[in-house]
């Protein structure tokens, strides 16, 4: 097996600190050695630290049978695939590489998965439909897709809000008065408690506030926002909801077709992170009248009109199908339109969307909605100042803006390497990364299709069980794509930036950025976003980066994001980490409205080396699951009142916490429509 040194430097503080970092013991020679990374051959220890005790239920493998009855994701695999038998220089765990088998292509889309069809005749809920059941959550005896080990360092991170109202969190499901329904259907999604971002923006949902939420990668914005919204309308639905046919009898092409009159609309920018919102608001729309529809480019147009057709309250869709639907009045209104999500908000406001997002915002200028009667939302885990300040333009006064943690941080749970590699050696190099780990569901992100397509051959022939997506394979090639990885017939993915944003696949256990984000197209918030596809709700993972001197613009703001939750900074990068005070204090975009932008060095269009940080008593005023007790206790106390200027902090207002000695912070600033910039 080649080892490290091949392909390029050893890292600069050498293996021993790498294994402490991990805590892992390695035994598999060489090249684990040299990564500090889990080995294969040592099953027992390999667990412990990566929880690859679930990774290894969850891979199809000849040593491990019984895997997919484990995973709700897996599936047996496809048996008209043609098993190719490959030069096994790969890891002998590995499965068999299978290739997209053209000519037997499922006609299945994701479009068309089914969703509880009520019939019209039954009250507000419907009886229960055990297949159905079975299909969106799982067997009752499959094991749960538990959170992870560290779910409770999910439970740690501070929370911060912004607004003139002040939301008290539910620290239960059980306390946030849903209904029934709702909590059976969480219930049945396993969910046990809700994170930190879920605890506040369902009281700021069900009390009809539009809002900004921002909150790391795998942290559950998903559910925050459906859980509130679905959970308002279940209960009104035949009230709300526009005449349909009965979809228990509905014969598309002869009964009359209804038009689609969605009381809420979420909008993401890609199109597999539409059908992954889908299946999950088809959980949370069980036993409901409510019907959840998705509509994505590359779909058959034809296919997604019917079921619109069938009656369609949630409709989860990318942009430019969106538009396309919203320009055939016939097919699509916005008229009874009450909530409109933006998922990956940050993105989806970004100048190459300004157009369509637009269209969408005011509903391709044809809606004949009231003043107020939308809510809107804006989910993301990373959110410049620039253009949350946008965002704000389409939000009433009174907004809520929620943070948890600083935005745009990494999870303290992914462990991130990066690595020297001279570019001529990046192949190499990932053959070897990937063989120096045990097998596991990885995502390796490119910055080119063309690059994404070498990669795959290239892996494909030395007998890794890969699969790729991106932007010019067909719609039916990305699903197969997608359901090969999800199911673990093929577990390494390589993809470009189309997988770069809220996919959620259990089990990601390493994401190799084989080329990084440039600072030009995406940066770090591109990292950010790519490395969390790992390590999500409380999960740990591994992120590897290749760096080489094309990247040098990402340096900075890079060594800044390891520094920020102690990540093992390499020799090349030591150069970048700030002297003195400025290592403790470490400099981000501003996270509050309230602190001035000053300009960056990273390029990144003015919005780093703001205004240093958050202060302590920020910190402390809405901190960890910990205090939640206090915070209520505080809310209860009179936190809602206005305070006077910026460096004002609430904690300070009724003696939570030390005096601040910086002003900003999204804690500090309080609910005053009184202070500038809101
Ligand atoms: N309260 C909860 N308990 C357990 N699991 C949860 C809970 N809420 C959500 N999850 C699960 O956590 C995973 C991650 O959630 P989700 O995809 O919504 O994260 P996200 O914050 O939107 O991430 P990203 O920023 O990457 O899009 C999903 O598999 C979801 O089902």
């Amino acid at each position: 097996m080649s080892t490290f040194g091949e392909w390029g430097p050893p890292p600069s503080t050498g293996a021993g600190a790498q294994e402490d970092a991990w805590g892992v013991p390695v035994s598999n020679g060489g090249a684990a050695d040299a990564w500090g990374a889990p080995a294969a051959a040592n099953a027992s220890t390999a667990d412990d630290a990566w929880g690859t005790n679930d990774l290894a239920e969850a891979l199809p493998t000849d040593t491990n049978p019984d895997a997919t009855a484990n995973n709700a994701d897996a599936k047996a695999p496809t048996e008209s695939a043609p098993v190719v038998q490959v030069v096994p220089e790969a890891h002998e765990g590995w499965t068999q590489p299978r290739p997209y088998d053209y000519t037997n292509a499922p006609n299945e889309w994701a479009s068309n998965a089914m969703v509880y069809e009520w019939d019209g005749e039954m009250g507000d809920v419907g009886p229960e439909h055990p297949d159905l059941e079975v299909m969106l959550f799982g067997a009752k005896n499959e094991k749960a897709p538990s959170h992870g080990l560290d779910f409770s360092k999910i439970a740690e991170i501070a929370v911060y809000q912004e607004g003139p109202v002040r939301i008290n969190p539910i620290m239960t499901f059980d306390a946030a008065g849903l209904h029934p329904v709702m909590l059976r259907n969480i219930e049945l999604s396993r969910y046990q408690v809700p994170t930190p971002i879920q605890k506040y923006c369902i009281p700021t949902i069900k009390q009809g506030k539009d809002l900004i939420a921002i909150a790391q990668t795998g942290s559950g914005k998903t559910a925050a926002y459906l859980i509130p919204i679905i959970d308002k309308l279940m209960g009104k639905a035949r009230k709300l909801c526009a005449p349909r046919p009965n979809p228990a009898t509905y014969r598309v092409g002869i009964d009359p077709p209804c038009r689609a009159e969605p009381l809420v609309v979420v909008v993401c920018p890609s199109r597999e992170l539409a059908v992954q919102i889908f299946n999950e608001a088809r959980k949370f729309c069980y036993r409901s009248m409510l019907r959840p529809c998705v509509a994505y480019g590359g779909g058959p147009v034809r296919d997604q009109i019917d079921q619109l057709q069938k009656g369609c309250d949630i409709l989860i869709a990318s942009p430019g199908r969106l538009i396309d639907f919203i320009e055939r009045p016939d097919v699509l209104t916005l008229k009874r339109l009450m909530y409109m999500v933006v998922d990956e908000a940050d993105e989806m406001l970004h100048a190459d969307w300004e157009e369509e997002f637009k269209k969408i915002m005011t509903g391709g200028g044809s809606t004949e909605q009231e003043d107020g009667q939308v809510k809107y939302m804006f989910f993301s885990a990373t959110f410049p100042k620039q253009i949350r300040d946008l965002a704000k333009t389409y939000l009433m006064e009174n907004h809520v803006r929620i943070r948890v943690g600083r935005a745009g941080s990494t999870h303290e749970n992914i462990k991130q390497n990066v690595i020297m590699v001279d570019p001529g050696l990046k192949k190499k190099a990932l053959f070897d990364l990937l063989n120096s780990l045990p097998p596991t569901r990885t995502i390796i992100f490119t910055n080119s299709k063309r690059s994404a397509d070498d990669l795959d051959d290239f892996l494909y022939n030395k007998g890794i069980p890969c699969t790729s997506i991106h932007a010019d394979r067909t719609q039916k090639e990305r699903e197969a794509s997608m359901r090969a990885f999800r199911s673990g017939d093929s577990p390494v993915l390589i993809a470009t930036g189309v997988a770069g944003r809220g996919i959620d696949v259990r089990n990601v256990m390493h994401v190799i950025n084989y080329d990084l984000p440039s600072i030009e197209y995406g940066g770090i918030e591109e990292y950010t976003h790519r490395i969390g596809r790992t390590g999500r709700i409380g999960h740990r993972g591994l992120a590897t980066s290749f760096f080489t001197d094309k990247d040098e613009g990402m340096a900075s703001v890079l060594t800044r994001t390891l520094l920020e939750t102690n990540q093992t900074i390499p020799d090349f990068l030591e150069a970048y980490v700030p002297e003195g005070p400025a290592r403790e204090n470490l400099k981000f975009e501003a996270d509050s409205d309230f602190e001035e932008d000053t300009g960056g060095d990273d390029g990144t269009g003015g919005g780093w080396g703001g205004a240093g940080g958050e202060s302590a008593p920020n910190n402390d005023g809405w901190g960890a699951a910990a205090k939640d007790e206090g915070e209520s206790q505080a809310n209860n106390n009179g936190w809602g009142e206005a305070v006077k200027d910026e460096g004002e902090s609430q904690a300070n207002n009724n003696g939570w916490g030390a005096p601040a000695e910086a002003g900003g912070g999204w804690g500090a600033s309080g609910s005053a429509p009184t202070v500038p910039g809101w």
